[in-house]
């Protein structure tokens, strides 16, 4: 499990606004009318709990911060408890949390206590993301790459197919891969052979991921994976729009899918 740390968080409301203003510029709608088309809801005052978990590696500094800024930055009313774990949970129950968000290594999820929706912060990841990508307003190309096919990239590739995209897909792991192929019907892509793309989706946790040879000018990465798939330079060199943020655009989905 790729973990947050302190640093991937520093300045996540300046993080967030940078994202913000690239979704519209690339899709045309910010990330709150991006949760409002993919999911149909809205947000109606719901309180949110926020608990922090010490479980496996523990407290990650700044990340029960994180959403709090976070949850405030998308007009939530939330709050941040006092105690951790069980007594955290109870504590934010007890003080009137409409909506549950806790982590612990392995599962970030979203509960709304009212509606008894549960959401996982990996598909809701890939979904947005994949979403966004889908909504690349400079091209008229039903052609998009999905680099990385696991927990985030996965349910993004299922969304793309859905929207009726031509989705070509590459993961390392050749298992998941023809995973991918078989339950999907997309395209292996040989990471080689030197197709142009205008919109890519890429889910690893590793750097340098995708060549040059796949992007074009102006093309449009959107992309969770930390750290980033492409090097500064080649994103300065092809003016690439870089849609990437290490928590707030996956929490938003998760919250909107619960509404
Ligand atoms: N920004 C955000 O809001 C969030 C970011 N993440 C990040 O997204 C990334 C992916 O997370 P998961 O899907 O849970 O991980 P995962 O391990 O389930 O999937 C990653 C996939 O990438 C593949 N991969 C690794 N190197 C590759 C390469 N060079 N080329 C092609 N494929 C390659 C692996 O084989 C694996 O299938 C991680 O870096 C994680 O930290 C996860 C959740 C939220
Ligand atoms: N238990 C810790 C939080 C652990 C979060 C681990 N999960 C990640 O880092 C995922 C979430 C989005 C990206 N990676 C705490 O409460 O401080
Ligand atoms: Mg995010």
């Amino acid at each position: 499990m790729a973990l947050l740390t302190p640093d991937d968080l520093r300045d996540i409301n300046k993080q967030l606004q940078e994202a913000d203003s690239i979704v519209r510029r690339v899709t045309g709608l910010d990330i709150k009318g991006i949760c409002k088309t993919l999911y149909g809801t809205s947000p109606n005052s719901e309180k949110i709990g926020i608990v922090p978990v010490t479980a496996g590696n523990g407290i990650i500094k700044n990340f029960s911060a994180s959403l709090h800024a976070i949850t405030q930055y998308f007009g939530f009313d939330s709050f941040v408890t006092d105690m951790s774990d069980v007594s955290g949970y109870y504590e934010a129950v007890r003080s009137g949390a409409d909506i549950i968000l806790m982590a612990d290594d392995h599962t970030f999820l979203a509960h709304n206590l009212k509606n008894g929706k549960i959401a996982n912060n990996q598909p809701s990841t890939g979904i947005i993301y994949a979403e966004i990508a889908s909504r690349n307003q400079k091209t008229d190309s039903k052609d998009v790459l999905v680099v990385g096919l696991g927990k985030v990239g996965f349910p993004g590739a299922v969304h793309l197919v859905h929207k009726g995209f031509r989705v070509y897909g590459y993961d390392t792991d050749k298992t998941l891969l023809k995973r991918a192929v078989s339950s999907l019907g997309i395209i292996p892509f040989d990471i080689e052979s030197p197709k142009r793309f205008s919109t890519i989706f890429e889910a690893t946790p590793c750097a340098n991921t995708i060549p040059e040879t796949l992007l074009s000018e102006n093309c449009v990465l959107s992309t969770p994976g930390i750290p980033c798939a492409i090097s500064e330079e080649l994103r300065l060199k092809y003016n690439v729009q870089l849609v990437m943020e290490p928590l707030g655009i996956g929490t938003a989905s998760m919250l909107y899918s619960v509404l």
